[in-house]
């Protein structure tokens, strides 16, 4: 709702109140329609301040309602009601004013904001535009090319930002709501048609700027439909009368608003906010298991790995010991991560915290920090020596933790005296760069080590995601089966270009062939070794362990081509090190030779079959994961393969996205893969994906709840 009252001096103050963000429910708005009226009528007001409840002018349009029916005044007359009254209405922001909140705003006919304050358009991550106005207004006031900005990145910006680019009044450290209410006495009785945004002309796309824009929003989110949108409302800005460009705004918004691609978007925004509400399936939660306080912290290892950690550790402003045993990697890293620090620090804007890494070669050396965490090389014997050391050397209390990708947090908390302290930390890399954290819980870790890990992750801005202890844990035991269909289509026919085409049609920034030449061939090809299935004394046949295998990539690497370090790879390169991915002659007659080896016949693959055979076989492995209790729900997965993954957040993640494609095509198309290649158990349906067909398909917010049930009836 929104609440009036008179201040002295004729000001009517008008306050939105829907915690915790003010959004613009159907309620708040008839509270603005109805308050603004009274303002409108009451003949002692001279001058009105639209301000927000607890620190927060508006979150923007109320996102949960988006599901529903739309009911109550809608957003575009309430807006131009205000704009059209005959008095000064300012906007008094604070906290913020995103979305309609700013869109509100720019229909007022001043704007004064707190020095704090963060203002955006950020529509377009919902796969919405700025559909309240704020696509035809915003340009009339700071010009196309910032508007642009703004509006095709949906980035946040600073209160002195804003008053640079010319869309606040004033800004103040001050009391704002005092500030605007000042501000309007003063300008009471000045005339405001110039502050009328919509009456003001838009200025003309010169120099093309807007197509360029638009080839531009096309290679950077490939398959999106809102950007694309968003640059065509302010073609429609640039070309035509205001009234003409709210009937394009209008459009393009009514097919986005309808669009899977929005509900998708809005699913992952909420999944984002879901995963830091983590329980287990102990019963512990975020509300009733207490974080520690961390002020000290350890990094073993400084590896490119440690290296980031260390940095996104520093950057909270954490006290860091950097260990590393090997006395040249000590010397570089000593070298490299004050840079890698200051880079990140300026990128975000932040001051560089002076002074909290200290390098040391002695494991002794993190006697006295309250937290550890271990980032050594890849390998369970060296993790497991660490970890024994850790023990011994750490005061009682301190918080053991590993980096490990994949390996068993159990095996690791086995050989230290409090098991319960014991957690995974899985970064990604770079680990001072991408948003994602698994927090691996094993059978002994505590809540209180699960909710602090948890905590640091949200202080280093990640998104924290707990997940079971069980091998690759979420995010790569599903890549798995995704990685193991991508080489069995090359045995069949296609070539790594066709794949990776299929899939970055699809929206991912890169295809699994080039993300692999990106990670190094040779992880992978170590985990094989590991695990008996490739190396010295390994029969070289395509079915190993009683199953399906393909030793393409083992090949590839016994060839010396590692991917961009060795600047060959499924690729060739300009040199190692190289970043550009070209196909490779030699790749092509690679396959032919192998496929005459094993009297394999190639036969022409569609995009179609690459997605299914790649996607499906990974969103099997997710029900998998959810069947074994291994993710708390789909948002999980799907947050996790979004911000770790670099799945299309326009599919919303690999679990929506079946739920979008449809429960019963997944469990068919998987069936008729499953009935071709009886060898890969990854296609094998779920049980947990029959069960959800056999009731119906619930929609994927209705999954979680399914699954406790079928659980406490022991159906999974
Ligand atoms: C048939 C066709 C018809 C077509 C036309 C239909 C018309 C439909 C209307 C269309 C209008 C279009 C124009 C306007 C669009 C919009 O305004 S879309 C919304 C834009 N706003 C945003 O994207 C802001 C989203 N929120 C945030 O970025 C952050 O929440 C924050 C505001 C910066 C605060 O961050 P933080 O302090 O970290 O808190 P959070 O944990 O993120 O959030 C706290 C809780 O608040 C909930 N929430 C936040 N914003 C909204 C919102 N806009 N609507 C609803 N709820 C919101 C959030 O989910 C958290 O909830 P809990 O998890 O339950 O605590």
């Amino acid at each position: 709702m929104a609440t009036y009252s008179r201040l002295p001096g004729s000001v009517a103050l008008i306050t939105l109140q829907n915690p915790p963000v003010n959004a613009l429910s159907a309620a708040v708005r008839q509270g603005i329609v109805d308050t603004v009226q009274r303002a409108l009528k009451d003949p002692k007001v001279t001058s009105v301040v639209i301000c927000g409840q607890n620190g927060k002018f508006c979150g923007g349009a109320d996102i949960r309602e988006f599901a529903g029916p739309m009911l109550g005044p809608p957003l575009v007359p309430m807006i131009h009601a205000i704009e059209a009254v005959d008095k000064p209405v300012a906007a008094a922001i604070e906290g913020v004013a995103l979305g309609g909140g700013l869109e509100l705003a720019l229909g007022c006919h001043y704007r004064i904001a707190h020095s704090k304050a963060l203002l955006g358009l950020p529509e377009v991550t919902l796969g919405l535009l700025p559909g309240a106005g704020g696509s035809q207004r915003l340009p009339r006031l700071i010009g196309l090319t910032a508007a642009l900005d703004l509006i095709t990145t949906g980035r946040h910006i600073s209160a002195a930002e804003a008053l640079k680019l010319g869309i606040l009044d004033q800004v103040t450290d001050n009391n704002v709501v005092d500030q605007a209410v000042e501000f309007v006495r003063r300008v009471a009785g000045q005339p405001l048609d110039s502050r009328r945004l919509s009456t003001l002309p838009c200025p003309p796309d010169v120099d093309s700027l807007l197509d360029k824009a638009m080839v531009k929003v096309r290679q950077r989110s490939r398959g999106a439909l809102a950007p694309v949108a968003c640059v065509q409302a302010l073609m429609a800005a640039a070309s035509l009368p205001y009234t003409q460009g709210m009937e394009k705004e209008r459009e393009l918004l009514t097919t986005l608003f309808n669009s899977g691609q929005a509900r998708a978007l809005q699913y992952a925004f909420f999944s984002q906010r879901v995963v830091g509400k983590w329980s287990l399936p102990s019963g512990a939660s975020w509300d009733n298991s207490a974080a520690r306080p961390i002020s000290k912290a350890a990094v073993i290892g400084l590896g490119t790995m440690g290296r980031g950690i260390v940095v996104a550790l520093a950057l909270t402003g954490i006290s860091v010991v950097a260990v590393e045993t090997q006395e040249k990697q000590l010397a570089e890293a000593s070298q490299a991560v004050p840079a890698m620090l200051q880079r990140e620090a300026g990128r975000r804007g932040l001051a560089t915290p002076p002074g909290v890494i200290s390098f040391s070669s002695n494991l002794q050396d993190v006697s006295e920090v309250e937290l550890v965490i271990e980032a050594v090389f890849e390998d369970m014997s060296l993790k497991l020596q660490v970890f024994r050391h850790l023990t011994s050397v750490c005061r009682p209390g301190t918080l053991l933790c590993s980096n490990t990708s994949g390996l068993d947090i159990d095996q690791l908390a086995a050989v230290t005296q409090s098991p319960g302290l014991v957690v995974g930390m899985h970064f990604f890399a770079p680990a001072h760069v991408m948003k994602l954290l698994e927090v691996v819980y094993g059978p002994r870790s505590s809540p209180e080590a699960v909710a602090t890990a948890m905590q640091l992750g949200k202080r280093m801005g990640k998104v924290s995601v707990a997940v079971g202890n069980c091998p690759g844990f979420v995010g790569n035991r599903m890549l798995k089966p995704y990685l193991e269909q991508a080489n069995f289509l090359l045995e069949e026919g296609a070539t790594p270009q066709q794949v990776d085409e299929a899939l970055e049609e699809f929206g991912f920034p890169m295809g699994v062939f080039r993300m692999s030449d990106l990670s190094g061939l040779d992880v992978g090809w170590r985990i094989r070794k590991e695990a008996g299935l490739t190396g010295p004394g390994v029969e070289s046949t395509r079915t190993r362990q009683g199953r399906r295998y393909s030793p393409l990539p083992d090949q590839v690497c016994e060839a010396g081509r590692l991917g961009q370090k060795t600047g060959r790879g499924w690729y060739q390169y300009d040199g190692p090190g190289g970043r550009v991915a070209r196909s490779d002659p030699w790749v092509h007659i690679f396959l032919e030779a192998y496929r005459a080896e094993h009297d394999l016949v190639a036969r022409s693959i569609a995009p179609e079959e690459i997605l299914e055979r790649c996607l499906y076989a990974l969103i099997n492995e997710g029900f998998n994961i959810l069947q074994d209790a291994m993710a708390a729900g789909p948002e999980d997965i799907d947050a996790i393969y979004v911000f770790g993954y670099g799945w299309p957040r326009h599919h919303g993640g690999p679990m929506f996205h079946a739920g979008q494609v449809g429960l019963g095509r997944i469990l068919e198309r998987l069936q008729h893969h499953h009935h071709n290649h009886p060898d890969v158990p990854h296609l094998k349906p779920s049980t947990l994906l029959r069960r959800l067909v056999a009731v119906g398909s619930p929609p994927v917010q209705k999954w979680r709840e399914f699954i406790n049930k079928e659980r406490v009836h022991s159906q999974l």
